[in-house]
């Protein structure tokens, strides 16, 4: 994880439920190779990164302050969680980094396209060529068959005709495991089948980075976890990037690393995280906040 100035992140605390291995993996040695990883590399190849973001909703007294001056970077090829408690901007935050919707100021950058330079038509463009969506909910088409499914956004930008996209499209039905299902309907899947599709669709136009919102939010928890490591095996084995909104530290366990977010602010990160590292973070946000002037938990 780099941040505005590209450093890394704070470094990962092991907490009171690590187990020996997360303890190795956070040996000096470990975290000199990742700093020096994330430091040198990840610098001149986030895939997606937001500068200074504000986003204020609404104006005058009702005015909400969702991005309150958020810079990060979402390296290349790595799995990245946004984290923090409900309403703290994580989902605001995706959607201003992918070009769903605007900052109020501050920059959202997809590899070098300054995302508010560009015209309607021209977001449009980006978002259908270099960004792939996984939501909460499905969102196949009823009434075509996974393979349609899968290929729709290429069809629609009339790519995908070449020996390589066949020959990647192939490999990504083996990876998300519908060979055996290409021509049923979405009605005729599980959910978690239905959201593999989903996955595969949103990686078929070989897009910069894949952003996910919660995608095992209406899952139940072993369908969840299928599609979890099938977004890990993306980026591990098909070298894809992926952003991944989520309030599940289970599923952000799944990610290289974990950013948090808590009234708007970046406020930590974590490589490598496992789900007590995660929740131990999370309580720690929960005091934070609790104790500062002003937090949730003060007296108003
Ligand atoms: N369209 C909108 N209009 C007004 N306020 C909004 C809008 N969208 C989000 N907000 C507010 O902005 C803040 C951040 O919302 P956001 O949905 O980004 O948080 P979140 O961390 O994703 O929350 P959750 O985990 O509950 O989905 C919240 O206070 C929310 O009420």
């Amino acid at each position: 994880m780099t941040t505005a100035t590209g450093h890394p992140g704070p470094e990962p605390n092991p907490g009171p439920g690590t187990t020996t291995l997360d303890a190795a993996r956070v040996t000096d040695a470990a975290r000199v190779t990742d700093a020096a990883r994330v430091t040198d590399a990840a610098r001149v190849t986030d895939a997606a990164r937001v500068t200074d973001a504000v986003k204020v909703y609404g104006s005058g007294d009702t005015a909400v302050r969702a991005l309150d001056g958020v810079s990060v970077g979402f390296p290349a090829g790595r799995f990245t969680a946004i984290m923090g408690p409900s309403g703290s901007g994580k989902s605001t935050l995706m959607h201003c980094a992918a070009g769903l919707d605007t900052l109020t100021s501050g920059t959202a950058r997809i590899g070098s396209a300054e995302l508010g330079a560009l015209d309607d038509r021209r977001l449009t463009l980006l978002r259908r060529d270099r960004v792939g969506f996984v939501f909460q909910a499905f969102n196949l088409v009823p009434t075509l068959t996974v393979a349609e499914n899968i290929t729709l956004p290429m069809d629609l930008a009339r790519k995908g005709g070449d020996r390589a996209s066949a020959e990647w499209t192939d490999a990504l039905i083996d990876v998300v495991g519908l060979r055996d299902r290409l021509h049923h309907r979405p009605a005729e899947l599980s959910g978690g089948q239905q959201q593999r599709v989903a996955v595969a669709r949103a990686f078929a136009g070989r897009p910069d980075v894949v952003f996910a919102d919660e995608p095992t939010g209406n899952l139940d928890s072993r369908s969840g976890e299928d599609v979890l490591r099938l977004l890990g095996r993306a980026v591990r084995q098909m070298d894809r990037t992926v952003v991944m909104v989520t309030h599940d530290p289970v599923a952000a366990a799944h990610a290289d690393e974990v950013v948090f977010l808590a009234d708007g602010r970046l406020v930590d990160t974590m490589t490598d995280p496992t789900a007590d590292k995660v929740l131990d973070r999370l309580k720690a946000f929960d005091t934070t906040s609790a104790a500062a002037p002003g937090g949730k938990g003060a007296p108003s």
